[in-house]
């Protein structure tokens, strides 16, 4: 199962597969099972790892690094991102040979000395640089938050093979290796973009700037099948995913609602009057049974948030909190906030939302506003002159 897969002249894969796994990270379901996919090059001068595996495969692991290189023949190791379903074991692997050499970003550094402890040799890789292992070189591109701040490629020019760490990933576990021997795997590939990539669209289009004029015969992730069919469309497929929300000219709002009785509703609705009276374009949606997916893109096309909430139970009630949830797993456009609703006698919601959205790096755009019961007609024109704060915002008026 575990087998040693040549992909290139002296390169090799080595990592783990894990057919059964239910769920990654006790986060996402991988009703597919994943791999954890390692590899090894060979130079006339130096070898190298490139990343290692998930704790639990490390004895698998260091065996058939063994069987290819003697362990203390491993020059180095180049740690594309430090999580530990990748460098669980590099502690294990240091042990038996603690002359390895590591190279990985300056972010890497430090957290390979924060999740491992052992003693190890590391040097932070700057932009393009190279390391000679006799006949193949690596080249570093840094990639910055794909999916962590750590996150570096690994180029093998020899061999035209991008070592993308997560990028272009799936949770996929293929019988064979290659994409172009296994089933169908685009829905895990899309899903798992969608779960671990997606916060990060501005990043991955930076990070895609590097490659897409690259010249690839194979891109090896570290989940899933190695892409050797058509490199170039992976790299398309992700300009896709990752593409910024389509301008119109426009700014956009986006007024997320929740009303029992129907007051924070129209307070919602005064906003609304107030952003449009300025040119801005509102989508509302109520949070109430929303699909997540529609909320989720909604965010990414809103300039502006607002939020509309009554207070139940001393708090935001459950759809509130769960919407707001989303705003972590997306790239929202921009991040102009502004809260409101109604109550009855205690009305914590109002300053819980605002709390929970300048946490998530939202400038509040206008004072909270919040009304006892059914909003009077002075509560409704402030709820309006509200809207007209968000758009002055958007507008860069203030
Ligand atoms: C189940 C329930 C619990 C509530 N708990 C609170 C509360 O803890 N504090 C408060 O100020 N108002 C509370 N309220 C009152 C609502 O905030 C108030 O009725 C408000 O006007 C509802 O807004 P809506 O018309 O937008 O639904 C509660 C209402 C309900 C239905």
């Amino acid at each position: 199962m575990n087998e040693i897969i040549q992909i290139a002249p002296e390169v090799y894969w080595l990592g783990a597969k894990h057919p059964q796994l239910q769920v990654f990270d006790e986060l996402f379901p991988t009703s597919n099972g994943s791999t954890y996919n390692a590899y090894l090059i060979k130079g006339k001068d130096k070898t190298a790892l490139i990343d290692t595996v998930k704790g639990p495969f490390t004895e698998v692991y260091l065996d058939r690094v063994a069987a290819l290189v003697p362990l203390d023949k491993i020059d180095l190791l180049v740690v594309n991102h430090t999580e530990p379903d990748h460098s669980g074991a590099l502690g294990e692997l240091l042990k038996r040979n603690p002359n390895i050499e590591i190279y990985c970003s300056k972010a890497a550094e430090n957290f390979l000395k924060q999740i491992h402890d052992v003693p190890m040799k590391t040097h932070a890789v700057n932009e393009g640089q190279e390391i000679d292992l006799g006949g193949k070189t690596l080249r570093f591109l840094l990639a910055p938050y794909l999916h962590w701040p750590d996150t570096i490629f690994t180029l093998l020019p020899e061999e035209k093979i991008l070592f993308s760490c997560d990028a272009f990933g799936a949770h996929f576990c293929p019988e064979k290796l290659f994409d172009d021997e296994s089933p169908d795997f685009s829905a895990d590939f899309i899903s798992y973009f969608d779960v671990i990539m997606r916060p990060f669209k501005d990043k991955i289009r930076e990070a895609l700037a590097k490659v897409e004029n690259l010249e690839l015969r194979m891109i090896c992730p570290s989940h899933g099948p190695l892409l050797r069919r058509d490199p170039k469309a992976v790299i398309a497929a992700y300009k896709t995913l990752a593409a910024a929300p389509p301008e119109d000219g426009k700014k956009h709002a986006l007024i997320l609602t929740h009303s029992p009785h129907g007051n924070t509703r129209n307070m919602g609705a005064a906003v609304r009057r107030g952003l449009e009276s300025r040119g801005v374009a509102v989508a509302e949606i109520a949070m109430y049974g929303a699909d997540a997916g529609k909320i989720r893109d909604a965010l990414e096309c809103a300039d502006a948030l607002v939020v509309a909430t009554p207070t139940i139970n001393r708090d935001a009630p459950p759809p509130v909190w769960h919407a707001l949830a989303l705003i972590s797993t997306v790239t929202p456009k921009g991040r102009i906030g502004a809260v409101l609703g109604s109550y009855g006698w205690s009305g914590e919601a109002v300053k819980l939302v605002e709390e929970r959205l300048v946490g998530l790096k939202y400038t509040l755009a206008a004072p909270g506003l919040h009304y006892r019961f059914t909003p009077g007609a002075e509560d409704i024109a402030a709820c309006v002159k509200m809207g007209e704060q968000v758009a002055a915002a958007l507008l860069g008026e203030k």
